[in-house]
């Protein structure tokens, strides 16, 4: 039995994902999911070794899920007694200026972490939410938080500030802070690794629910495509990324919408969603097959926006040796890899479609040998590196 491990609490937008974590082998001992949190259907599932128990009900908030996960280690194991529980880590996505590494958390974190709400609208309350009813429950051990935005704390000045008026950037704490660092550098790190290479020119694409790009310079991000907030960039799920802030003066003078009403609307009622009607991938690929047009538009606007940060990207590096996929969307949709990588061929960028299609959770190369540029699939675990950097506190 292991001697020490670590519980990770993951709180998305609608979700929670945990595990409980050996931080010395890697191995999670246990984890799980909880889906569409507030809906009218959620969703649980909890794995403990091969015992896998899936639970279909809805879960109102992310305290209620948080109470069924804790309820679901004592009924099916293992129960956090005998996992010998020596840390919980919490990821953050928001935390400003404020930190570059992980930190213990106290009242005061929790403070800047309420303080940093406008900027992580869709995320801050859920780790809120997670970190009161953890330290409740586990009050006994540390808690961690590891942000989202730490690993880009040292973008170059260039890549963090906008054109904005100087004095009121600086007054409002207006710039750009990325968000998914923690899966960036895992990723990254990964790359380098697989490649044995530490000099690499790379770009990551975490492509998700929430998604987003970085370019990383040996182990610096120089680049990253969310910005203040984890709005700006790519097309998401549910959010428009990069879009003209004009058209916010234009809903609300000329369409007469309230800022919070813009607000819901480019976070959550655009992007794939607002396009076609549905975020998930998997359906609108249907869709493009069933041949409506509006579905493949919206995959077009999608690979186009992807092909621009990827083109800037190798242009701020100076080149591009190795181009990642990640999570949910980066890591199961080979088509998408495809068609992204024939844009993308004048970078020497191309898959092999044997090594692209086929499915695996190993990270791996899937150009083919000899290519200028390499492009890989590497799953990305953001609890074991949120394990990891938090028992680097104890
Ligand atoms: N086989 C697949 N093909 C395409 N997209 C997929 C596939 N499996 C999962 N996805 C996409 O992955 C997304 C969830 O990714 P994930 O990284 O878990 O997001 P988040 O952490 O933002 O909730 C879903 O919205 C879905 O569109
Ligand atoms: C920052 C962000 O968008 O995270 P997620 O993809 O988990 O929603
Ligand atoms: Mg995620």
């Amino acid at each position: 039995m292991t001697t020490r491990t670590v519980l990770v609490i993951n709180s998305g937008s609608s979700s929670i994902k945990y595990q409980l974590v050996d931080p010395d082998s890697g191995q999670a001992l246990a984890s799980g999911l909880v889906e569409r949190i507030g809906e009218e259907t959620g969703a649980i599932i909890h794995k403990h070794g091969q015992d896998v128990t899936e639970l279909a009900e809805p879960v109102a908030d992310h305290g209620a899920g948080l109470s069924e996960v804790l309820r679901l280690f004592e009924e099916k194991g293992p129960t956090l007694a005998e996992a010998h529980v020596v840390a919980v880590g919490h990821r953050v996505v928001q935390g400003g200026k404020y930190f570059s590494g992980p930190v213990i958390i106290d009242d005061e974190v929790v403070s800047t972490i309420e303080r940093l709400v406008p900027l992580g609208p869709l995320h801050n309350p859920a780790h809120l939410k997670g970190i009161e009813v953890g330290r409740a429950l586990l009050a006994d051990v540390p808690h961690v938080a590891v942000f989202d935005t730490a690993f880009f704390q040292d973008l170059p000045e260039e890549a963090a500030r906008y054109a904005l008026n100087r004095e009121i950037a600086d007054r409002y704490e207006i710039r750009r802070y990325g968000a998914h660092g923690t899966s960036h550098q895992f990723v990254s790190g990964e790359v380098r690794a697989l490649l044995g290479r530490e000099d690499l020119k790379q770009v990551v694409l975490h492509l998700g629910n929430g998604a987003s790009a970085s370019a990383v310079v040996g182990r610096h991000a120089v680049e990253t495509s969310m910005g203040l907030t984890p709005l700006e960039g790519l097309v998401m799920g549910g959010r428009t990324g990069d879009i003209d802030p004009a058209a916010v003066f234009h809903l609300w003078r000329v369409a007469g919408l309230s800022i919070d009403e813009i607000d819901q609307l480019f976070n959550r009622a655009s992007g794939m969603k607002g396009l076609t009607g549905d975020n998930d991938m998997r359906e609108v690929w249907k869709r493009v097959d069933a041949g409506e047009q509006e579905a493949r538009d919206a995959m077009d606007i999608y690979l186009h926006r992807l092909t621009k940060y990827v083109g800037a990207y190798a242009a701020v590096m100076g080149g591009l040796d190795a181009l990642t996929f990640t999570a949910g969307i980066g890591e199961n949709d080979a088509r998408l890899r495809a068609e992204l990588c024939q844009r993308l061929a004048f970078l020497g960028l191309e898959v092999d479609d044997a090594l692209n299609g086929t499915r695996s959770d190993e990270a791996r190369v899937v150009s083919p040998e000899g290519s200028r540029a390499a492009v890989l699939v590497v799953p990305t675990n953001e609890e074991l590196a949120i394990a990891r950097q938090a028992l680097t506190l104890l």
